[in-house]
């Protein structure tokens, strides 16, 4: 296979922009044949734009947009294949469920049996199958995005663009769409790029993930990599769940990747593992998770815990404590140094309270030290 087989789209040497101002320049990114993708960042980073070039909607300023190894630049919008999901359903509302959904085939006056067993195969991939009658205001906004689905995939594009499409949806209907969602874009095995703000979303829903900053790669990886191992302080913010806390750059120590830097706030020298090294005395961050840092309310275990290899241990007041159900965060402070220690609940003690002297710890290879 050529480079070209493996991958659906090829974004070459992109530059998109509005008026005088450029958004992406030199944008290069390629998507795997059947993966699911997600553009992930925030408001204003350029996902929107970039979705809009594969689609065809915005003309690139510079470079091309390859898919299925042919460049679109001269293919107009309804020729590529190309099938977009948006937030808002945009179903015709005087007409049927099956109606919506066949409306592109109709157009293409396709023969009334393939009509109906197409739409039909779609309404079932969506589990709406029984609801080809009703009206879309008949129907609950998770429902109408699963027909706003069907109509897109009844047209059997090549690849499948997503633009926040369970945005308009609460919480509880957008986590069983996305569940759904999953599903369908996997039993099809159609590649897709999916837009998201939201982190989670992005994690659950992708094979990849492109994080963006101000129309860059901020990091492309697995879910999994970009969670455990992101690249700067910004990744690690925008993936969440992490605590910094501010140090000055010490050294590296003889093992291949481990270092020492020192907390601003409480003076203690931390260890921790850094790809890069940094000049002396360059302010940086020292991440680790949320869920990696567990606690004792005993200073003797803390005394013991501090003189332990491996282990980084910080003296903390307790500042406010959330019950979050299965799951507990304890916001803690030394100085003006914030950590937070999420546990589950129940391992928190029911008598923790705020301005309780609380000692955390975590395993040093755990910390990532990050600019
Ligand atoms: N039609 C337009 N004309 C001028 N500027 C635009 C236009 N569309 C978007 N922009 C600007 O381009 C930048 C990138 O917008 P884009 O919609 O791609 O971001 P996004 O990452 O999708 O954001 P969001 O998550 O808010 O949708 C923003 O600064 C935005 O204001």
């Amino acid at each position: 296979m050529t480079a070209s087989e493996d991958y659906s789209i090829e974004l070459k040497n992109l530059t998109l922009g509005y008026g005088e101002r450029d958004i992406i320049s030199g944008l290069n990114l390629n998507v795997r044949r059947g993966e699911i993708l997600s553009l992930l960042g925030p408001s204003g980073c350029g996902k929107t734009t970039t979705l809009h070039a594969i689609a065809g909607l915005i003309a690139p300023r510079q470079g091309s947009v390859i898919i299925d190894g042919v460049d679109q630049t001269d293919v107009p919008i309804n020729r590529r294949n190309v099938g977009m999901v948006f937030q808002g359903y945009a179903l015709f509302p005087h007409m049927t469920v099956f109606n919506n959904v066949s409306y592109g085939l109709r157009i293409k006056s396709l023969p009334k049996d393939q009509i109906r067993e197409r739409v039909a195969r779609a309404l079932t991939l969506v589990g709406m199958d029984k609801f080809a009658h009703r009206k879309p205001k008949e129907l609950s906004g998770g429902q109408q995005q699963r027909v706003a689905i069907a109509r897109t995939m009844v047209m059997e594009p090549r690849v499948l663009l997503l633009d926040e499409p369970l945005s308009n949806l609460d919480a509880k209907l957008r986590q069983e769409i996305r569940g759904d969602l999953k599903r369908i874009l996997r039993d099809l095995s159609i590649t897709s790029v999916f837009v998201t703000h939201d982190q989670e979303e992005a994690m659950f829903l992708s094979d990849r993930i492109v994080l963006m900053k101000d129309g860059e790669i901020a990091q492309f990886s697995s879910p999994r990599e970009i969670y455990n191992s992101p690249a700067s302080a910004f990744a690690a913010a925008f993936l969440g769940n992490t605590n910094f806390i501010s140090a000055k750059w010490l050294r590296q120590t003889p093992d291949s990747t481990g270092c020492e830097v020192s907390a601003v706030e409480t003076g203690q020298v931390l260890k921790g593992r850094s790809a890069l090294s940094f000049a002396a005395e360059q302010p940086v961050y020292l991440s680790v998770k949320h869920d990696r840092v567990d606690y004792t309310l005993s200073r003797e275990e803390f005394l013991a815990l501090r003189g332990q290899a491996g282990t980084s241990t910080m003296e903390c007041r307790v500042v406010d404590i959330h019950f979050l159900g299965h799951v507990t965060k304890i916001e803690c402070q030394a100085g003006n140094q914030t950590m937070t220690v999420l546990r589950s609940s129940a391992s928190v003690a029911p008598d923790l309270a705020a301005g309780a002297t609380i000692y955390l710890y975590w395993p040093e290879d755990e910390s990532l030290v990050l600019s």
